[in-house]
């Protein structure tokens, strides 16, 4: 294990003064959140001006302050602060910024991360063994292994290996059965379609006997999205790439989660006049005119969407933001129930 890279840091010394700050900014914002509520319907009610736009960063900041504020009474009270482990095995630059963006989410809020960086030819043994120390390490109360992995590496090994109670992407086929199951809750529910959840729920977008369409049915996304939607009452259909009338379905609903993973493919005559749109998709595509030499754009068509929908999320700044605001939320969850257990 000689290539391997630790890294620890306890970024929460500081923590009861950002903790004021942080909850009255989080206070001005819940205030703009309010005033910023509109309703998602069938009759278009809102298409002359066209859909609101989603702030994800901006609910995903409110959300982080409000962790933060508990981090710190619960560190107040217990003497202890939540714990979260990343597991970055080789160098993929994407994956790089995503793990930097998940300890910079954990510094801020008073959560401790630990990080193992391992090189692109680690044995599966060996990653198998670092997700056995986390397991035991009772400081640490949520497990990451970045994905994808590389291809000799067997993912479904290296997920079952996670202790479900320390399972923060909700990856583990136990957590999953449970989302699966009525009247059971998983240890963890997956940050991104929680996200999503999260999202409208703070949008005040009603789900409960409303029609969803779910387009992608992904492990990760579209099926736990399903899922989710499912729990709160809402009528869900799943579209994928074998749906012969995708179009036509997705026109049906009140609320489309988009998780494909194709650039731009759901167009604005897919959209319900007044429906909400929450677009997972993260695609690059060139872009000399920007200095990275390409933008993001989103699996649904923003500009299309817009004067048609009730609400859209922006690719930036949309379920991004919230997948991290959850994944640090899902490792406050753990530790609450190691401290009142
Ligand atoms: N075990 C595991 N868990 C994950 O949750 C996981 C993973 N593996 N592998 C990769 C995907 C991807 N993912 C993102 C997280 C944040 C943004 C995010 O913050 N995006 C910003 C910035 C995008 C940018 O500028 O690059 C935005 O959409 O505004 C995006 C994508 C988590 N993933």
């Amino acid at each position: 294990m000689h290539l391997r890279r630790v890294s620890r840091h306890n970024a929460s010394s500081s923590y009861v003064y950002s903790a004021q700050i942080w909850s009255e900014s989080a206070h001005r914002e819940r205030k703009q959140h309010k005033n910023r509520r509109f309703s998602c319907n069938a009759t278009g009610a809102n298409s002359d001006e066209g859909a609101a736009i989603i702030d994800g960063k901006a609910i995903a900041q409110t959300v982080r302050e409000e962790i933060g504020v508990e981090v710190a009474s619960l560190k107040a009270s217990t003497g202890k602060v939540p714990g979260l482990a990343v597991v970055l095995v080789g160098g993929r630059k994407d994956s790089e910024t995503y793990v930097r963006s998940k300890k910079k989410g954990c510094e801020e809020a008073g959560i401790q991360s630990f990080g193992t960086d391992l090189p692109e030819d680690v044995t599966e043994e060996e990653l198998l063994k670092v997700v056995a120390d986390y397991n035991a390490d009772p400081s640490v109360h949520g497990i990451l292994v970045q994905l994808p992995l590389p291809d000799h590496i067997n993912e479904e090994n290296v997920l079952n290996a996670i202790s479900i109670e320390k399972d923060v992407d909700g990856f583990h086929p136990l957590n999953m059965g449970l989302l699966a199951q009525r009247g059971r809750e998983p240890f963890f529910v997956p940050c991104t379609p929680k996200g999503c959840v999260e999202l409208l729920e703070r949008s005040g977008i009603e789900i409960s006997g409303k029609t969803a369409v779910v387009i992608g049915r992904s492990n990760i996304v579209g099926m736990p999205a399903n899922l989710l939607l499912q729990r709160r009452d809402a009528t869900v259909t799943v579209v994928h790439s074998r749906t012969p009338n995708a179009k036509e379905v997705t026109q049906q609903a009140d609320i489309v989660i988009v998780a494909c993973g194709r650039a731009e493919m759901v167009r604005g005559d897919w959209i319900k006049p007044g429906a909400a749109v929450i677009d997972v998709g993260i695609n690059a595509v060139d872009d000399a005119t920007k200095k990275r030499g390409y933008r993001l754009v989103g699996d649904a068509c923003f500009d299309e969407i817009k004067p048609i929908a009730g609400a859209i999320t922006p690719v930036p700044g949309g379920v991004g933001p919230m997948t991290i605001a959850m994944l640090l939320q899902n490792t406050l969850e753990g530790f609450k129930r190691t401290v009142s257990a």
